[in-house]
Parts: structure tokens; C-alpha cells; sequence
């Protein structure tokens, strides 16, 4: 009988050996153990003949003999990424970043190259031009920094095209073609561009510049939609022209470290599992903050608001991840499985159960901040909620009750994001009288903190050194720039890489984008309806005041506003 293999808990468990199998360095550093466990174990105690193990040579002989077959096979096959809509700005800030990184770290594959797609005329040279202002090499100090990104700048290739014409990603699937140069060609594309040409150039891409003998794989951003009706249309336009299997539609939240640490932190220590349950956990809250406004991107915004924009993706992505049962394996499907049942037993979500807020202008510190509708691609009278509010529920057995409060807003006080779990009271408190008469201070808090400075946090009453019998909170702290000196990757390189190897378990499937959909669309349908004001509040503050009502309308404080740098 084959022996068992656990594949690796990171990012590419669903890789096998299929002929998406075909080879690169990742694959080696990550999982080189699972490979040749695999092979060791499984087929050759099989009892293939010839096998290093049937020949009884030693481990390092072994791992000579497979990185030979995956080095004869990764230099039959190229990846070819195309961004489409390289001039804009999430290409130059975060995706061609991403890929440099990516080449530094020997992640890409021996062979690789990278083609920008936009109408802008621009030459090669002119693409490695504006996009080496933003290569980074992520780590300080790293050696051969300069020789690395002249390197990587050499792959760069430019394509100008329009979106929604055959002959200029025929054009562009030539190009692609010169430098595949016979190989077996994987294409990846990475839909960088506005949602109203999503299905143009999915349909000139997967028409005329799809691989013909490797796979075609596309990344879409978000927005997916703007309510359950238009995502739904979006993604039946583009399965006319790619399988589900095909798209990539990335939460770029899903790939930040302590999001995806998350699962680790409960499923991995015993201490947490048996306490994520309405039993113990009295709210949970999600908080979104930045401390800056929609500075260039109005003209967007206005069309989503904030609500669109973080609530119904990046926070709902999260709390689904926080809530869901155990599943089945660490596979994309056991895990997607999960979190959409978490949000099919969510209740759509109540006007009532929300508030919003949009930033005006402020003076501080001599200097003026503009608000909102200041920005000259927003419409003067636009009522965009720029912040919100919410209080979530869950019906089932685990979260009967819990409030799960979430809270967004731009041209706030600052940036941060993080998940705040505040436990229930200690039933029968010994020390009660040292707490005085606010209890709620005394209960254990659990945070995770997303970004900036990375940490998670666990708040504790302790007694303060000394004769007498004082306690106070105290916080059991792992800050992760104090315990690992790595550089955290961005979330960006670490969705690339997990596309590229085909793994789907940070990726939205068409029906976690449906539930999430149906959650948020009859509210945003009713503050359009009823063109519900939101309220102002100063840009740099600490948010509207209507939040504070909101939470403490399910007996709930907002842990992020508790003082001490919270
Ligand atoms: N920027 C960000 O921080 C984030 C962006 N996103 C999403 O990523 C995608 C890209 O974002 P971003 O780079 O900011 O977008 P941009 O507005 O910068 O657009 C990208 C490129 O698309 C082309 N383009 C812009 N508007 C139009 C239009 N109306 N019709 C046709 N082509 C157009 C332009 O290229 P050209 O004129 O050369 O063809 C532009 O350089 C969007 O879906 C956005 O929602 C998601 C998260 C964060
Ligand atoms: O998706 C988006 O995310 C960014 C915030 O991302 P972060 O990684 O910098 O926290 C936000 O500014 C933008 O409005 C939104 O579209």
C-alpha cells in the first residue's frame, strides 16, 4: 500500500503531478520534500526499478535526481504574465513590484518573461523605464539588487493595444509567441485595468493569445460588480470564454500575512479552537482605517463607496475565514467550502444595522485637508459614504448571537487594519471588586493586527508587581518585527506565486462572490433608493460619532478607540 502523503500546508497544496507539474523553483525550495516524499514513498513503493530508492542511493543523491528531472523539465516550458493596463497604477505600484520580488527570491521559473498590455504608446524600453522608478529590492541591504532588477527589466516587454480588439492580442500572442520559442507555454494574465473592459479583454485574450499546448489562466481585480446582479452578469460573461478553473479573482486582503495566519492561529493551537464560539466570544470586529482620502482615485470610488470597496470584499473575505467550521483539508475547495457556508447563514444586512459617514475638509496644524467632494473627479453633491459601520450576524450553532461589527472609513485619524475578538466576562470573578465598576475593560481581547507593524495580541489582566493586590491589562505581545527578522511579503507576491502554481484557496469562487453579493445588495439598493445622507465628519478624525451608537446598541465598544495606542 502507498504510503500516506500530507502535502504542505502553504500555497500550493493542489499542485500534482498533472501537467500543471511543470517545473519551476518554487516548487523546489517549498516543496521538494513533498515531491520526493511523494515519489519515494508513492511511486517508487509501487516498485518502479530504476528508481534512486529501488538503487539504494543516499537522500542527496536523490534530490540531485529529481532536481535534474525538474530542471530537464523546466526548460521545456515557459510562463508568459501579461499585465494588462501596465500604465495605470496598480500595475506600476504593486504588480510589477510583486514580480521583481518574486524573480529576486527565485520564485519565477527559469524561464519567464513579462509583457505590459495598455493602449499607451510606449516602447520596451520606455515600460522598464517607468516601472523601474518602483522596483524595490523588498529586503534592506540585499546584494546584486542593481544586477537583479537589470535582469528582470531585460524579461519587460511592451504591447500597445486596445482593449477590445482580436487583432492586437492577436498581435500580442505573436510576440508571445517569438519568445516562447517553441516551448510549452503557460499564460497568465493579470486584468489590471477598469471592470467595464474586463469581458473585452477576456474575450480578445482567450480568443486569440490563449496558449495552445500549456494553461491560460487570468486574474481579475476587483471590483467583481457593483450588487448581486451585475457580479452575476460579469461572471457569466466570463465564463463565455474561460472555465471557472480559468479565473483568478483576487481579494489582495486574502493575501496579507496575518490574514493568512489566521487559520493557523486557531486550527493549530489548542488553546484558541475550543474558545471560537458564542460560548466564549461576546463580539468580533473588523476595522479598516486609512489616514488618507481618495486622493486620484475619486473618479472610482464614487461609483462604489466604501462599502463596495472594503466591506464586501476584503472584510467579509475575512470574517468568513474567521468563522468557518473546520474543513475537511487545507485544499481551495475544503476551505471555500467552509467559508461560503459561513456567509449563506449570514442575515442579508439592515439599514438599520449600519451607518455612514463621508470626510469633509479640515484645518489642522495650519495645514487644510480637503474633503471629499473637494476632489475634482467627484460630483459636488455625491453622498459616496467614504466610511461605514455595520453590525453582521451569524445564524448558526457557533454564532448564534455574536455580533460581528465592521468598520471602514477613509481620511481617518490612521491606518490600520485588524481583527478584534473581546471575549465574554469570567463568570463569577474572584478579583471582580479590583476591577472596578467597568467590567468590559477587564474582559480578554485577542488582536490581530493586519498592517501597519504586524502583531497579534492578546490583552490580560494581571497583577502588578508588589505587596499589595492591584491589577491591571497587560498585553501578551508578538510583534513580528520583535520575533521574526524577515521582511513580510507583500500580498501581491504571494497571490502571483499561488496563481501561477494554480492554487485557488485565496482566490474568490463565483459562489462566495454570490453569497457576499447577496448580503450587501438589498442595503446599498435601499441608501441608493432612499439617498440616504451620510454623516460628516473631519478628515484625520476618529470617524462619525453614529459608529459608537451602532456598537453600543449590541452592548459592544470599539476596541480600536480605547486609548493607549489601543
Ligand atoms: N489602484 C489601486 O490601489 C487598486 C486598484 N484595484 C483595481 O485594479 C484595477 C486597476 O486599477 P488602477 O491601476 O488603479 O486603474 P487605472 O485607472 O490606473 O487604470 C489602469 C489602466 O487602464 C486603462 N484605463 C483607464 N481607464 C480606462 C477606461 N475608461 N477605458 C479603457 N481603459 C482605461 C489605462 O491605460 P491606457 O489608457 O494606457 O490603456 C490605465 O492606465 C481596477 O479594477 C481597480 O479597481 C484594486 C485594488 C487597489
Ligand atoms: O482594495 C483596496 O484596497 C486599498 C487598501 O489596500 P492596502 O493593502 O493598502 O490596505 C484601498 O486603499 C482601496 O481603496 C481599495 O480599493
Amino acid at each position: 500500500m502507498a504510503a500516506q502523503i500530507t502535502p504542505p500546508s502553504s500555497s500550493s497544496s493542489s499542485l500534482a503531478f498533472s501537467s500543471e507539474f511543470n517545473v519551476w523553483k518554487p516548487m523546489r525550495c517549498c516543496f521538494f520534500k513533498w515531491v520526493s516524499q511523494f515519489l519515494t514513498r508513492g511511486l517508487l513503493g509501487l516498485g518502479m526499478d530504476g528508481s534512486p530508492l529501488a538503487k539504494g542511493i543516499n537522500p542527496e543523491e536523490q534530490e540531485e535526481f529529481f532536481i535534474d528531472i525538474l530542471d530537464k523539465e523546466e526548460a521545456l516550458s515557459t510562463l508568459s504574465i501579461t499585465v494588462v493596463g501596465a500604465s495605470g497604477d496598480l500595475a506600476k505600484k504593486k504588480i510589477f513590484p510583486a514580480l521583481f520580488a518574486l524573480y529576486y527570491e527565485d520564485c519565477l521559473p527559469k524561464n519567464f518573461i513579462v509583457f505590459g498590455y495598455a493602449r499607451t504608446k510606449l516602447t520596451d524600453e520606455e515600460l522598464r523605464n517607468i516601472i523601474s522608478t518602483t522596483l524595490t529590492c523588498r529586503i534592506d541591504k540585499r546584494e546584486n539588487c542593481k544586477h537583479k532588477m537589470e535582469q528582470f527589466l531585460k524579461r519587460c516587454f511592451y504591447h500597445s493595444g486596445e482593449y477590445n480588439s482580436e487583432e492586437n492580442f492577436a498581435e500580442l500572442d505573436s510576440k508571445l509567441k517569438k519568445k516562447e520559442a517553441g516551448k510549452l507555454s503557460n499564460r497568465l494574465f493579470y486584468l489590471s485595468i477598469p471592470p467595464n473592459i474586463f469581458v473585452d479583454v477576456v474575450r480578445c485574450a482567450s480568443m486569440k493569445a490563449s496558449s495552445a499546448n500549456g494553461w491560460t489562466r487570468v486574474i481579475v481585480e476587483k471590483p467583481f460588480g457593483r450588487d448581486s446582479e451585475s457580479s452575476a452578469e460579469l461572471t457569466r460573461c466570463l465564463k463565455k470564454y474561460l472555465t471557472e478553473d480559468q479565473i483568478f479573482r483576487i481579494d489582495h486582503y486574502l493575501g496579507k500575512e496575518l490574514v493568512e495566519n489566521l487559520s493557523v492561529l486557531r486550527f493549530s493551537n489548542l488553546i484558541f479552537e475550543p474558545l471560537w464560539s458564542r460560548n466564549y466570544i461576546r463580539n468580533v470586529q473588523f476595522i479598516f482605517s486609512e489616514d488618507f482620502g481618495t486622493e486620484g482615485r475619486g473618479g472610482y470610488f464614487d461609483n462604489y463607496g466604501i462599502i463596495r470597496d472594503i466591506m464586501q470584499n476584503h472584510l467579509l473575505q475575512i470574517l468568513a475565514l474567521f468563522a468557518m467550521e473546520t474543513p475537511v483539508s487545507l485544499d481551495a475547495e475544503d476551505i471555500r467550502n467552509e467559508k461560503v457556508k459561513v456567509l449563506r447563514s449570514m442575515k442579508p444586512l439592515e439599514l438599520e444595522d449600519v451607518i455612514i459617514g463621508q470626510y469633509k475638509g479640515h484645518n489642522k496644524g495650519g495645514r487644510a485637508y480637503p474633503g471629499y467632494i473637494d476632489d475634482s473627479t467627484v460630483p459636488k453633491n455625491s453622498i459616496t459614504p467614504t466610511f461605514a459601520a455595520a453590525a453582521l450576524f451569524i445564524n448558526n450553532a457557533r454564532w448564534d448571537g455574536v455580533p460581528f461589527l465592521m468598520k471602514a472609513g477613509k481620511a481617518l485619524h490612521r491606518k490600520r487594519a485588524e481583527i478584534r475578538v473581546q471575549f465574554r466576562h469570567v463568570p463569577g470573578n474572584l478579583y471582580k471588586r479590583n476591577f472596578g465598576t467597568d467590567l468590559d475593560k477587564a474582559t480578554n481581547e485577542l488582536v490581530l493586527r493586519v498592517q501597519p507593524d504586524e502583531a497579534i495580541y492578546l490583552k490580560i489582566n494581571n497583577k502588578v508587581p508588589g505587596l499589595g493586590m492591584r491589577l491591571d491589562r497587560s498585553d501578551l505581545n508578538l510583534l513580528y518585527r520583535a520575533r521574526y527578522p524577515t521582511e513580510i511579503p507583500d500580498a501581491y507576491e504571494r497571490l502571483l506565486l499561488d496563481a501561477i502554481a494554480g492554487e485557488r484557496r485565496l482566490f474568490i469562487r463565483s459562489d462566495e462572490l454570490d453569497a457576499a453579493w447577496s448580503l450587501f445588495t438589498p442595503l446599498l439598493k435601499e441608501l441608493e433608493a432612499k439617498k440616504i445622507a451620510p454623516e460628516l465628519y473631519p478628515y484625520g478624525s476618529r470617524g462619525p460619532v453614529g459608529a459608537h451608537y451602532l456598537a453600543a446598541k449590541y452592548n459592544v465598544r470599539w476596541g480600536d478607540l480605547g486609548g493607549e495606542d489601543d
